[in-house]
């Protein structure tokens, strides 16, 4: 379990590196660190208020009190929660120059009005106090489930000290990265709490777009024939409505995607160049569209399950049932019909090519399959497979709504049925990437993404700049 092949043995650099760590606190993350810290070579002396009594300290390192151990290394990690951090001050003495690295976190995001760093580096003015190791769990360190790509940040005021640190995470095979004074250390106390930053806008938008398409086929498939015909028909609320959401929400969001992509490329042309930031709301709405994808491939899977259970569901066995009855009571065999076998087998092939595309899409934006192919590889499965894929997803709408919308039956309450409203975007979409990929404008944007800027623009940024 505690896999140890992640660790880099101290090998030639002792002078820079302190070969003991000292850690505050026999708690689980003093714990976990300080047997990881013994794997990669270090040894380990606790400060604890009970060193006799810590049976649990890691088989291979010293438990001793606060003052001894502090005694005993350069660096002391304090692996105790900020509201005892008053007790330090009586140790200022034997921590005076000392590195303190405070890996702390709070339960609140801005739970102080300071930093716990900077209160830690007020309380001791004469250390050196570094921030780290906070956004990695005592878990992880435990479980063997770290490496490289597990990113410390860093800060403090001391460049030594801070390198000091570094060097520590480096050894345990951790990436460090330098985030600066310790005025970035509130940020990174924030930066654990965070709860899935970048999924909460996608999550809203798929939220809404899920309430609405599904109050619009409640409408139309519940209360319209209840109103209209006294037809109780709310069974289909569990299966058969969920089945239009699902689609046409990941329809619309899949067309979403593409849609960023085409407004930021009609803003560099009307621009003329690239060099110009664009507006807030676009710059976020590219920076989750992974996160949109994944909904709209989730929202998809859930549309192929409920598709598959259709034979066995009560509804469709006694619909087929009585079609065959009404056959055989007017002893008739309704002819197989041509047109309507060539568009139920489309409309099938065309949704699975679909959805196969869409999960190879969806797993290469996955980062340990992103990281596995090149940048060119990735863009042509993003791009070109990914708009192969709404293609498919509309055309699977379009055929499996066929020639319905001009019929006038099929507009309940003159709503037009929900399927259309799942095209408006997408055939939108492919509409205007139609245009933009008409050569005299492709090339404009690949001349303006490869750095060229229109005339006029260089002159009134120049006589700006003047
Ligand atoms: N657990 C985790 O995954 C992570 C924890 N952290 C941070 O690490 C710190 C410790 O967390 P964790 O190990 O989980 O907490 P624990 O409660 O498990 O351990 C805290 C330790 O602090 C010491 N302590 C408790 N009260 C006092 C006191 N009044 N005076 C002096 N020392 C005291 C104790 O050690 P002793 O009895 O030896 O004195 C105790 O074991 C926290 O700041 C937390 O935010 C950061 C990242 C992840
Ligand atoms: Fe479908």
């Amino acid at each position: 379990m505690n896999d140890s092949s992640n660790c880099f043995p101290l090998q030639g650099m002792e002078s820079v590196k302190p070969k003991t760590v000292c850690i505050f606190g026999t708690g689980d993350f003093g714990r976990s660190l300080g047997l990881k810290l013994l794997q990669c070579g270090y040894s380990v002396v606790f400060g604890s208020r009970n060193p006799n009594s810590s049976s649990l300290v890691p088989k291979g390192a010293e438990s001793l009190s606060h003052t001894e151990a502090a005694k005993k290394s350069a660096i002391i990690v304090i692996a105790i929660h900020r509201e005892h951090y008053d007790f330090l001050t009586d140790l200022a003495d034997v921590l005076k120059g000392k590195v303190l690295v405070d890996i702390s976190n709070n339960l609140k995001m801005n739970q102080y009005p300071e930093s716990n760093a900077e209160y830690l580096a007020g309380l001791l003015p004469g250390c050196k106090v570094v921030k780290a190791f906070n956004t990695v769990s005592a878990w992880a360190l435990q479980s063997g489930t770290l490496d490289a790509s597990r990113q410390v940040l860093v800060c403090g005021n001391d460049a030594e000290a801070k390198e000091a640190v570094m060097e520590i995470a480096r050894s345990l095979g951790l990436t460090p990265l330098d985030q600066g004074t310790l005025l970035a250390a509130k940020e990174i106390e924030n930066y654990p709490l965070q709860l899935f930053p970048m999924w909460r806008m996608p999550c809203y938008v798929c939220a809404v777009l899920t309430v609405l398409i599904f109050l619009y086929c409640l409408v139309i498939e519940v209360f319209y024939p209840a109103a209209t015909r006294k037809e109780d028909t709310s069974y289909l609320i569990v299966i058969t409505i969920p089945n239009r959401v699902f689609p046409i929400v990941s329809l619309i969001l899949l067309a979403i995607v593409y849609l960023a992509g085409l407004i930021a490329a009609i803003i560099q042309l009307y621009r003329g160049t690239k060099y110009s930031r664009f507006p807030d709301w676009l710059d976020k709405w590219m920076l989750c569209r992974k996160q949109l994808g994944l909904l709209a491939l989730a929202y998809a899977f859930l549309h192929a399950i409920y598709t598959l259970v259709m034979p066995i569901r009560y509804y469709v066995r006694w619909a087929w049932s009585n079609y065959q009855m009404t056959q055989l009571k007017s002893n008739e065999t309704y002819p197989l019909s041509n047109y309507y076998a060539w568009l139920s087998d489309t409309y099938v092939a065309l949704g699975i090519l679909g959805f196969f595309f869409f999960v190879v899409v969806g797993i290469t934006s996955l980062p340990s399959v992103g990281n596995a192919v090149n940048w060119r590889e990735f863009n042509f499965v993003q791009s070109k497979l990914g708009y192969l894929t709404l293609v498919l997803s509309t055309a699977h709408t379009l055929v499996y709504g066929g020639d319905r919308f001009i019929y006038p039956t099929f507009y309940r309450w003159y709503l037009p049925p929900s399927f259309v409203l799942s095209l408006i975007i997408p055939c939108a979409v492919l509409a205007l990437k139609f245009i933009l990929i008409m050569p005299c404008l492709d090339q404009r944007i690949m001349k303006i993404r490869q750095g060229w800027e229109r005339k006029s623009k260089i002159t009134n940024s120049s006589s700006l700049k003047i």
